[in-house]
């Protein structure tokens, strides 16, 4: 289905000061409760990523979960969970970081990935970054590659979109929210 940027942005609901005072907190739920809107969100991505030489796509605990299975599924790409710390059974290597409201662990199994692996990261929303820098570390220890960090929303007044290209790794998003 063809991507309406227009009709996606506007499932996008903003809840202010929520779960922190001065948050404006961007709620793609509605995003997942509309059918057509989900459909047009996983083919964007679907046609971004077919043609490509990504081998896996990893996807960040929890709501990054959501689109990248569906992807994964449609691109008969294997998916790696990049969970937050406690949830993964096995040997695991963590990486702590701090995003726009608060800080966390992030987790993945070992062998997870390999040496060569281009991967696809996969979460549904930019911010300051913290999240995604932690799961690129965890991964490229691994020694996997990022072709690119996929999201839904970006806050580039947050920097994150902006770290990551200066750290060479392209970033794409669907739509953005400034004012953040
Ligand atoms: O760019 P950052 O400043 O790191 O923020 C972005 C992260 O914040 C949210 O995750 P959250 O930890 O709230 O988890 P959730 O997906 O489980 O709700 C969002 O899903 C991103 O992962
Ligand atoms: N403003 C925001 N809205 C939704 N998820 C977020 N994760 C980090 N910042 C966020």
């Amino acid at each position: 289905m063809l991507y309406d940027d227009f009709y996606v942005k506007s499932l996008i609901q903003t809840v202010e000061d929520w779960p922190k005072q001065g948050i404006s907190f961007r709620d793609i739920t509605p995003i997942f409760s509309d059918p057509k809107g989900m459909r047009m969100v996983v083919d964007a991505y679907v046609h971004r990523y077919i043609s490509t030489d990504i081998t896996h796509i990893a996807c960040i605990d929890a709501r990054g979960f959501l689109i990248a299975a569906v992807l994964a599924y449609e691109l008969q790409k294997p998916l790696i969970l990049v969970r937050k710390k406690g949830k993964l059974p096995g040997k695991t290597i963590s990486q702590k970081y701090a995003l726009e409201y608060g800080e966390a662990e992030l987790e993945i199994q070992e062998g997870a990935v390999n040496t060569g692996d281009n991967v696809l990261l996969f979460d549904d929303l930019i911010a300051t970054g913290g999240t995604l820098f932690a799961a690129i570390e965890l991964l490229t220890k691994q020694g996997a590659n990022i072709k690119e960090v996929a999201a839904i929303i970006d806050l580039p007044d947050l920097g994150g979109s902006q770290k990551l290209r200066d750290s060479d790794i392209p970033v794409f998003s669907l739509c953005a929210f400034n004012g953040d």
